[in-house]
């Protein structure tokens, strides 16, 4: 069901590639100014979600209705990916960085703003030197681009070649980027792979501002812990495309579906509380978080070596 606090409504959503179904009728909401998390083992289905929400795929069935701020419904699996982007006003960044890495820091913030700019300039190159509403929006494309610098914490390396900042900046310039597109719902794929703890806290910070002082909404999908559970509003869990788990963090945490898909038990087992991830029997079974996140450092290093 919607209210008006829904941004984002997915009914029965289906993704087939040939005899393998990735998404299997998965309903769920995205709410108006919160984080919600999509989270699941390895397979699960989390991108190929993101990539139907996106319009990089055309879903096999089901309906992905956007309520927009301004009280218009788009349904994203009627439209292209740049119309996506465009009027529905969802903005994305992927699983491994996309940034121009030779453009400098503050380049990449202002080519993110192209398509505002070019529609001041009347589409025309006399536009680009003479109309006043280029000129203006040229300044404004500035002024934004220096906002989420210092947001980012970049001012200082604004001329710097993207390719060259740390890591941890890289992902935070990229989620950055997508902002100054103005987006109402920003899906964020793996923004934590491959950060330190230190970068971690950071990109929550971020994540945090985004949702308090931008009020705008986040779908992300995260194997690290620390980010979904400490800034999530919403969890959702999916498991071999289906969702297993669909509430509050703390619920998400402690439900014996999501600890057995997690640790590949049984439910009973997880249920029994008689299961940790490494066999043991012990009284009380919640998901280790440290457990999890070392798995997935391990595989984020994989993914960047
Ligand atoms: N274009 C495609 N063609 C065929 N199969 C695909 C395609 N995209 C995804 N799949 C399959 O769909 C399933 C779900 O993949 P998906 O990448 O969505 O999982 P995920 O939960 O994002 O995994 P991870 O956490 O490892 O990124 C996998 O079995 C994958 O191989």
């Amino acid at each position: 069901m919607a209210d008006d606090n829904t941004l984002l409504q997915i009914e029965h959503l289906r993704m087939q590639f040939g005899g393998l179904v990735a998404v299997d009728d998965l309903s769920f909401n995205v709410e108006r100014g919160k984080i919600t998390a999509l989270i699941g083992p390895n397979g699960a289905g989390k991108t190929t979600v993101f990539n139907c929400i996106t319009g990089f795929y055309r879903p096999t069935g089901g309906m992905l209705s956007l309520h927009t701020n301004e009280g218009k419904t788009f349904l994203l699996e009627r439209l292209a990916d740049y119309e996506i982007t465009k009027k529905a006003k969802v903005a994305r960044t992927f699983q491994n960085i996309r940034l121009f890495t030779g453009l400098t820091v503050l380049e990449n913030l202002l080519v993110a703003q192209h398509n505002e700019l070019m529609r001041a300039s009347g589409m025309t190159v006399l536009g680009l030197f003479g109309f006043p509403s280029y000129k203006r929006a040229a300044k404004e494309a500035i002024k934004k681009a220096e906002i989420w610098l210092e947001k980012i914490n970049l001012v200082n390396r604004a001329d710097d070649p993207a390719g060259d900042l740390p890591y941890g900046d890289q992902r935070r310039l990229e989620i950055a980027r997508a902002m100054c597109t103005e987006p109402q719902l920003l899906c964020l794929d793996e923004p934590a792979a491959g950060l330190n703890p230190k970068e971690s806290l950071e990109l929550n910070d971020l994540l945090l501002n985004i949702r308090d002082v931008e009020h705008t909404s986040v779908l992300l999908i995260e194997h690290d812990m620390s980010v979904v559970m400490e800034i999530s509003d919403h969890v959702v869990v999916l498991e071999y495309g289906s969702k297993i788990a669909d509430g509050t963090p703390e619920m998400v945490k402690n439900d014996p579906k999501v600890i057995a898909a997690y640790l590949g038990v049984d439910e009973d087992e997880a249920a029994s509380g008689e299961v940790t991830s490494g066999g043991e029997i012990t009284g009380s079974v919640e998901i280790s978080e440290t457990e999890i996140i070392s798995a997935d450092l391990q595989e984020q290093e994989e993914k960047r070596s």
